[in-house]
Parts: structure tokens; sequence; C-alpha cells
């Protein structure tokens, strides 16, 4: 049980982690912060215009975002990041352990008309290469997988009773 949970909400561009990321945060009234916002000048800019990141575009924002994490292991906090390969995400669990993966998966035509929906620096044409690059979570890892299709509020019901959290106030 766990009453200060601290998870990374990952996922593709388009696919809530903000939206889920903020509703989770509130719930436990931990802090939440959007992982886009460790990126640095260049690799928005990059993504900006059409190009995905690599592994080395992404590795010194990982160990940002897993100092972020593990400054937090003991109070807790919601973080957004794509954390979409496997090495990734190891990044972050190395960093802090107690870590939880809540992964968003959905349809690409619906991510689609959400991302048509917003004003937003990511580019449409770059959601084919994330869906591509995503590796999605192993039986080892610490999180699971929810759809898309319910509300971000019914998205955090499922994950706060998947994960046996406590002291959620919906
Ligand atoms: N469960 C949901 N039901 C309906 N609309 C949603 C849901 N989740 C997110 N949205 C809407 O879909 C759009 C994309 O969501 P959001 O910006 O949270 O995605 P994201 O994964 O944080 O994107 P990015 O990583 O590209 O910043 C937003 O307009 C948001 O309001
Ligand atoms: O690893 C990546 O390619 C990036 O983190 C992207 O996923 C975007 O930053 C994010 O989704 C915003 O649209």
């Amino acid at each position: 049980m766990d009453a200060s949970p601290l998870v990374v909400v990952m996922g593709i561009s388009g696919v809530g982690k903000s939206a889920v990321g903020h509703e989770l945060a509130e719930r436990f009234g931990v802090e939440y912060v959007d992982g886009d916002d460790f990126h640095s000048e260049a690799n928005i800019a990059k993504m900006s215009a059409g190009t995905p990141l690599t592994d080395d575009d992404r590795w010194p924002w990982l160990e940002d975002i897993g100092r972020w994490l593990a400054q937090h292991g003991a109070d807790g906090g919601v973080i957004s990041c794509s954390a979409l390969r496997r090495v990734y995400r190891d990044v972050l669990t190395d960093a802090a352990p107690r870590t939880l993966f809540l992964h968003l998966t959905g349809d690409h035509d619906l991510i689609r008309s959400r991302m048509e929906g917003r004003d937003h620096f990511m580019p449409l044409s770059l959601l084919e290469s994330q869906e591509k690059t995503l590796e999605p979570l192993q039986d080892d890892e610490r999180g699971w997988a929810f759809d898309i299709t319910p509300s971000p509020a019914e998205i955090v019901d499922a994950f706060v009773a998947r994960a046996g959290l406590e002291g959620a106030t919906s």
C-alpha cells in the first residue's frame, strides 16, 4: 500500500499523459511535472521540425527525469515521460527503484484525432515513428497498460485499483 506513489505516465505522443498525470497527481496531492519540460531546446526544435529523436538525444533527458524521480522518492510525484523503450525505463528505475509505470495505449486513429484537436509542438507526422519505437512494458517491469478510451478519471481509478494504492479521493 502506498499513499504517495511515484509514477511515470508513459506512452507515445498524444496518448493523454498530461491529462492522466494531472488527474493522478491531484488525486494523491503530489507534485506533477511534464517530462517535456526537461527536453533541451535542441530536442524540441528537432521534434517540431518533424525529425524523431535518437537514443543519444534522449539519454541526457532521461538522466534528468531519473534525477527528478530520485528527488521525489520520499514524497512521491507524477511525471509524464514517453519512456518508449525498455532501456529508457531501466534508466528511470535504476535512479528510483520504487517508480511505477502507467502506460497509456490506444488506437492509432483515436490518438491521431486527439492530436489534431490540440495546439502542440509535436507534429502528427511523428506519430508513426513513436509507434515503431515503442516497446510495451515487460512482465518484470513495475507497471501496467491502460486503454485510453475511458476518461482520465476512470483510467486513474483503474490504475489505483491495479496498483493497490490507498488514500486517493476521487
Ligand atoms: N482519456 C481521455 N479522453 C478524452 N480526451 C483525452 C483523454 N486523454 C487526453 N485527452 C485529450 O487528448 C489530447 C492529448 O492529450 P495530452 O496532451 O494529455 O497527451 P500527451 O500524451 O501528454 O501528449 P504529449 O506527450 O504529446 O505532450 C488533449 O487534447 C487531451 O485533452
Ligand atoms: O521520446 C520522445 O520522442 C519524446 O519524449 C516525445 O514522445 C515527445 O516529447 C512527447 O510525446 C511530446 O509530444
